[in-house]
Formats: structure tokens, C-alpha cells, sequence
């Protein structure tokens, strides 16, 4: 079978070059087009001009119905109203999703959860291994230990981010409130400030620190009287991100319409 063809979208962005580098190296997949936003400069361009260097006959376009026909995926790490968007594309394609964007709200992803009856949708906030086999450490710790161990979850990420707590964070927490055999929405605490009152037991913490050039830090926090456990990840080089959607995009070629994670992708599940 020939490599399956892909789609990038936002090409342009920090995920969007890294993705193109990394499909644009491998052996396995052939980037068929780059997507940006609506009148982006670079869009009509090609994507070796915009990468500074010789033309490679990769499209950049803002007309992403005209690349998806050629695609067997889209890679999508963008913002919420695009991916979106082109879930609503993807309607009249076969080609599979794999979504990285974060920061979507819960009516977001029950249209995300609809699409998936007939689109092949992987979609995971953090597409890195580290972090998807840290999530199953973290469900394991909380289910060993009891509410005495209070649980917070603190993220760090570069000046630009625009969402918090990071997709990552939310992971975490609800890997460790499933661990807890909790709904993470009854018992999350997002950001305390002022007068909050002492800590609510079984609560689970969300901090986000925003700062220079952090690719992504993750702690998950287990406090005790007497001991502090705390499980790590940190994101030294975006390819981590990059290479986890590419392995989605080849695992979601002839699998069936459904929402899938990369659990499944990585076969930790
Ligand atoms: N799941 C994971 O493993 C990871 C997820 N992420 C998430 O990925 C997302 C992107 O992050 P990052 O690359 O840092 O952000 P950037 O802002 O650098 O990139 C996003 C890109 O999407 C482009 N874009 C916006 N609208 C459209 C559209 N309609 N069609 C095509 N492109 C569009 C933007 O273009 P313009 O600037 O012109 O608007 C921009 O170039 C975030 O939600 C982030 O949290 C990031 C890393 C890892
Ligand atoms: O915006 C980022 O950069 C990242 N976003 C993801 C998140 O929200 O967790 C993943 C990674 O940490 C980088």
C-alpha cells in the first residue's frame, strides 16, 4: 500500500512545523498539503518556501477542502474553532482526524464525541509516550492511597499558551480521580486566590504557571502529613508530540469510525 497521505494543519504554528519535519523525514507518510487560516499570508505559498528553503510541491493553502480529498489524515493541533471546522469537513472524507488541540470546552468535544460515529477521531491533549504511560502511574498511586493524600496537579508552559490548566493537566487529573473512582468535575479546584478557605479533602488542584520558552512540565502532587510523593514529566523537545500524532495517524489508517485516545494508539490501555 502506498504511504498514507497527510494533512497538516496550521503548518505555520509552533506544532504545525514540527509536524511538518517530522512527517517530511519519515519513511512511513507523505505530507500532501498544509492548511492555514483563512487570508494567511502563506496560504497559495508552498511549503518548502515557507520552511526558508527549496519548493517540495507541498501546497500551503487556507482551502482545506482542496487538500483533504488527497489525504488518509489530518493532523490537527490548532485551536478549537478550527478543529471544529474541519471535523465538519472531514464528514465528506474518509480521512481519519488526530486532534492534539486543547482548551475545548465540553460541548466541543460531545460534537467531537458525535463526529466520531463516522470520522476516525484520535484525539488526546498530550501525544507524547512519557505522558500517556504517566497517566496510568497516576491512577495507579491514587487508587493505592487514600484521600489523606491530597492531590494537586501543577503545569508550567511557554508565555503563549492560551488555555489553562493545559490538556495535559486535565489528563493527569482525570487519570488520578478515576484512580480515586471520582468524577474529576465534582471534585477539580482550579487556581486558588484570596480567601479560599482551607483545603476541601479529596479535592484535586490545578495551578498553571505561563512563562519564557517552557515546552511543557507536568507534576502530579501526593501530600501527605509526613511524606510528599510527586510524578514528573517534562517536555524537553516538541518532536515528542509530533512523532506520538504521526504513530496515531498511521495506527487510524483502515480502523473503524470511533473516538479513540493513544491508549489505544500505544497500546497501554
Ligand atoms: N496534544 C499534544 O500533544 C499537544 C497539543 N498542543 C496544542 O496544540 C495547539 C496548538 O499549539 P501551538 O502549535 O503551540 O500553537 P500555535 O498558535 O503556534 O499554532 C496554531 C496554528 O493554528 C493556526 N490556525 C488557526 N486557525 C486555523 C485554521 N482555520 N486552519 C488552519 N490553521 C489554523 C494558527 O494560525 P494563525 O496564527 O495564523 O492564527 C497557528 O499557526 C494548542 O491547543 C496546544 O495546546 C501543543 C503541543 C502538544
Ligand atoms: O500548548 C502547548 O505547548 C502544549 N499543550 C498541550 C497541553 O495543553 O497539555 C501539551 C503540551 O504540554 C504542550
Amino acid at each position: 500500500m502506498d504511504r498514507p497521505g497527510i494533512v497538516v494543519m496550521g503548518g505555520s504554528g509552533r506544532m504545525g512545523r514540527m509536524l511538518c519535519e517530522v512527517i517530511a523525514a519519515s519513511d512511513a507518510a507523505r505530507l500532501v498539503g498544509v492548511t492555514e487560516a483563512p487570508g494567511h499570508p502563506w496560504a497559495g505559498h508552498d511549503l518548502g518556501e515557507m520552511l526558508g528553503g527549496a519548493t517540495n510541491g507541498v501546497p500551503v493553502t487556507d482551502d482545506p477542502i482542496s487538500v483533504v480529498a488527497n489525504a488518509q489524515a489530518v493532523i490537527d493541533f490548532t485551536t478549537p474553532a478550527a478543529t471544529l471546522a474541519m471535523s465538519d469537513i472531514l464528514k465528506g472524507s474518509a480521512a481519519a482526524h488526530v486532534i492534539g488541540t486543547t482548551g475545548l470546552s465540553v460541548d466541543d468535544i460531545a460534537r467531537l464525541d458525535r463526529a466520531a460515529s463516522r470520522t476516525t477521531i484520535v484525539r488526546a491533549g498530550n501525544m507524547s509516550l512519557g505522558v500517556n504511560l504517566l497517566t496510568q502511574l497516576v491512577r495507579q498511586v491514587a487508587a493505592a492511597l487514600d484521600e489523606d493524600y491530597d492531590i494537586e496537579v501543577i503545569e508550567g508552559h511557554h508565555r503563549h499558551k492560551v488555555d489553562a490548566p493545559s490538556g495535559t493537566a486535565l489528563m493527569l487529573g482525570e487519570a488520578a480521580a478515576a484512580g480515586r473512582g471520582v468524577a474529576l468535575d465534582a471534585v477539580a479546584d482550579r487556581g486558588r486566590d484570596g480567601m479560599t478557605g482551607a483545603r476541601t479533602r479529596g479535592a484535586i488542584g490545578f495551578h498553571a504557571i505561563r512563562g519564557g520558552d517552557i515546552i511543557g512540565e507536568h507534576d502530579v502532587l501526593f501530600a501527605a502529613d509526613g511524606e510528599r510523593i510527586t510524578l514528573r514529566h517534562v517536555a524537553s523537545d516538541r518532536s515528542v508530540f509530533a512523532r506520538g500524532a504521526l504513530k496515531a495517524a498511521l495506527w487510524a489508517q483502515g480502523k473503524n469510525p470511533g473516538a479513540y485516545d493513544m491508549l489505544d494508539v500505544l497500546g497501554l490501555r
